[in-house]
């Protein structure tokens, strides 16, 4: 018998609003977090990202619903268990280490009730886990930005919290440092089986570190799925436009399993409520759009980058639409050169045309 089939998932939300005074900041999000997943909220500034994350760690309150931790409630409209008993770890952007104590003394901090012996080896456990053991008796003032945000995680973690919130946490260093720490923190979660939440507002740090990532707009969850899924399946325009790059380009639903786009007919591969003869957008990638010679469709070269490996064309159907079209490194061609172009799409997403 599986028995995490029965085991509730380590959080819960269910329809939960957030409110400052009569503005509603969080609507109606729903969500849960399986023991080991990370997930992530994402979405852009001001779309309630973080205060949902307060309302989980305790210091919000809902207006409306529930939050859950391991199926039991710690916050609704009558209930509201305080942040200190909720055994939540928090990492932040400000990173907000003890300057006046070591890495050590840092990482103690929050497991002072352990044994002095126990607590020893925790700390030496923590550091080995982050790869700074040699920092141990250093002050913050001393390591990079980097090694502080993983003194911090492993500040955090030292108690055992049974979900760990991150707010921002590398949105104060610097690209290159991201690269590697992103992942890194990420096999470090994955490793000793934490359940995370981080809150970002960059995609590919969103990409980078969580299994599951809920895309916010406006307090209200537009989609909550796995990256690949958010990228080529994406559930609303919004999604659609907010994630990664890519154009609308206008079509006609033909008949059951087709549709009439200004670069041919394609068949229809996911499901749609749209009735025939309807007006829709499909999304396209610039990676669906392919530049060929022997393409009878055509694309004007209206501005061009060289990215090294490729070159990122965008191109002005006859029609007067823009899209983006990847081409490999070999093929460069003039701005104003009319180039050939198919449509390689292996999922066919639909909307509503904007008008
Ligand atoms: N303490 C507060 N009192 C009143 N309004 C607040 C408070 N904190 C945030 N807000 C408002 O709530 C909305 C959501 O803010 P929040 O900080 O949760 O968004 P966010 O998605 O985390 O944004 P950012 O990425 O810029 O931090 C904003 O309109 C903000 O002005």
């Amino acid at each position: 018998m599986n028995m995490n089939k029965q085991t509730p998932p380590v959080l819960t939300l269910d329809s939960v609003d957030v409110s400052y005074g009569d503005h509603r900041v969080v609507k109606q999000v729903s969500l849960h977090l399986e023991n080991g997943q990370v997930g992530c909220l994402l979405g852009p500034s001001g779309c309630g990202k973080s205060t949902l994350l307060r309302a989980i760690a305790g210091f919000e309150s809902v207006t409306n619903g529930t939050i859950a931790l391991h199926g039991k409630t710690v916050s609704s409209q009558s209930k509201q268990v305080p942040p200190e008993l909720r055994n939540i770890g928090m990492v932040f952007q400000d990173i907000a280490l003890f300057p006046h104590l070591t890495v050590a003394e840092n990482i103690a901090f929050g497991i002072q009730s352990l044994g002095s012996e126990r607590r020893l080896e925790r700390v030496k456990e923590l550091l080995q886990l982050v790869g700074l053991e040699h920092t141990s008796d250093r002050y913050p003032s001393s390591l990079s930005g980097g090694q502080q945000q993983r003194i911090a995680l492993a500040r955090a973690l030292a108690p055992k919290p049974s979900l760990l919130l991150m707010d921002e946490p590398f949105s104060g260093l610097d690209a290159t440092l991201k690269e590697t720490l992103v992942p890194d923190i990420r096999r470090i979660l994955v490793k000793e089986n934490i359940t995370a939440i981080v809150v970002t507002h960059d995609q590919l740090e969103a990409f980078a570190i969580a299994d599951k990532v809920a895309v916010m707009n406006e307090g209200c969850l537009e989609q909550y799925s796995a990256p690949f899924e958010l990228y080529h399946l994406p559930e609303t325009r919004f999604v659609a436009d907010f994630i990664g790059q890519g154009d609308f380009l206008s079509a006609e639903i033909l008949n059951d399993q087709q549709i009439n786009t200004e670069l041919g007919i394609l068949d229809i591969t996911e499901s749609h409520n749209f009735p025939i003869n309807a007006k829709v957008d499909v999304l396209v990638r610039p990676d669906d759009v392919l530049h060929d010679d022997d393409s009878n469709f055509f694309g004007l070269i209206i501005s061009k980058q060289f990215r090294g490996t490729y070159f990122q064309y965008q191109v002005e159907l006859t029609n007067g639409q823009k899209l983006l079209c990847l081409a490999s490194s070999h093929h460069n061609h003039a701005l104003g050169e009319r180039i050939g172009i198919k449509l390689d799409l292996d999922h066919i997403i639909l909307f509503e045309p904007n008008n």
